[in-house]
């Protein structure tokens, strides 16, 4: 199912949280609200859900406006990030209690309870207290509850927060299995966005209340709308410098071109020699993790960073000099709105 959202407005008392946006969810897919805290996620999860009613605008689930609908007949699917189980029910009675609630039989109850639970790989714990479980199966027991009564959406506020970060990586592949296997157009609100661009198969960034880019993961990491956008996706953080840069060289043919900011990826910039150089910095720190190598760079008190050079021979204190891959370079205006922008979706 396909949600849109028309000029929908949101405030609480003379506070305008989200401010006139308008976004159409794809059917059948796995879509990410990514922002900064208090960028208005979960709002508008909340929105979608009927939680929180819009102060004007519409909102319509494929073509049925739902605006006024109430939540119970909206056929949502949520999912919270505490799990929100019956601590005194059993794993089954959990999955089973929209169920109960909707006076589905007995035994049509459990048919479909259990058939959730096998699809969430649960079905090993039935007779389980939530208390008896681990974070990651509490929440496969919730997303078993949440799909129970097919939903005709499936919404989850920030569903991995309290897992950790080994047991994060493997519930978020999860969730893209049962998505994919359900076909249930699934909202995943999230502030990492590594989650976000790992998992969806479109992200929704928002600051501030508004949107700033809906598009596939690739394409928000290569054609970013604008500076907000570039900063936010990506680690290490893209490198930024200003016209004022101390970082460049001014003599470089570059230099005459019509951006106010640009933008190299630490991956995209190359060493050069002193004569044609673009950049120059001093090696601060040469950090190793694994098999990655990022060096810390600085010149007067700017700071970037480079990944994916040869460091043999390298060492701090070194002066080294680099061009920025134009190809991959990121031009932005005094603004910060992107120059010569490809996003796809336009
Ligand atoms: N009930 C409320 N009354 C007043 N302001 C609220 C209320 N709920 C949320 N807000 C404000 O609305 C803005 C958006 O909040 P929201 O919870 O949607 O952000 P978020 O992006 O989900 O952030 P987080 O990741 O911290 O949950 C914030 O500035 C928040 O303070």
């Amino acid at each position: 199912m396909q949600v849109r959202f028309e000029d929908v407005t949101l405030k609480f008392g003379d506070r305008t949280v989200l401010d006139r946006i308008n976004f159409t969810l794809p059917s059948s897919e796995l879509i990410s609200f990514l922002g900064p805290s208090g960028s208005g996620k979960s709002t508008t999860l909340y929105l979608i859900s009927g939680l929180l009613d819009a102060t004007e605008g519409k909102i319509y689930f494929d073509d049925k406006e739902v605006t006024n609908l109430d939540p119970v007949k909206r056929g949502v699917g949520l999912v919270f990030q505490n799990y929100a189980l019956y601590p005194h029910l059993t794993v089954l009675e959990n999955i089973m209690f929209p169920l109960k609630m909707a006076k589905v039989s007995k035994k049509e109850r459990r048919r479909i309870a259990t058939e959730m639970a096998e699809l969430t790989k649960i079905g090993d714990q039935l007779d389980k207290y939530p208390r008896q479980l681990s974070g990651g199966q509490q929440q496969r027991v919730a997303i078993s509850r949440a799909l129970a009564k097919s939903p005709s959406i499936l919404l989850m506020d920030e569903p991995l927060s309290n897992l950790d970060a080994r047991l994060r990586i493997e519930m978020r592949e999860e969730i893209r299995r049962i998505q994919k296997e359900t076909g249930v157009t699934t909202v995943f609100v999230t502030h990492d966005q590594e989650e976000a661009l790992s998992i969806a198969d479109h992200v929704m960034v928002l600051d501030d209340g508004e949107i700033q880019q809906m598009t596939d993961p690739v394409t928000l990491y290569e054609d970013p709308k604008n500076l907000f956008i570039a900063k936010f996706i990506g680690s290490p953080i893209i490198n930024i410098f200003t016209k004022e840069s101390r970082s460049i060289n001014k003599e470089h043919s570059f230099y005459n071109k019509d951006w106010f900011h640009f933008g190299v990826r630490p991956e995209h910039l190359v060493i050069a020699n002193e004569k044609s150089h673009l950049l120059s910095a001093t090696v601060e720190r040469i950090e190793r993790v694994g098999k990655d190598i990022k060096i810390h760079l600085i010149n007067d008190s700017e700071k970037f960073i480079v990944s994916d050079v040869d460091t043999e021979g390298l060492n701090v204190g070194d002066t080294i000099y680099f061009n920025a891959d134009e190809a991959n370079t990121l031009y932005f205006d005094i603004e910060g709105n992107r120059l010569e922008s490809r996003d796809k979706d336009e």
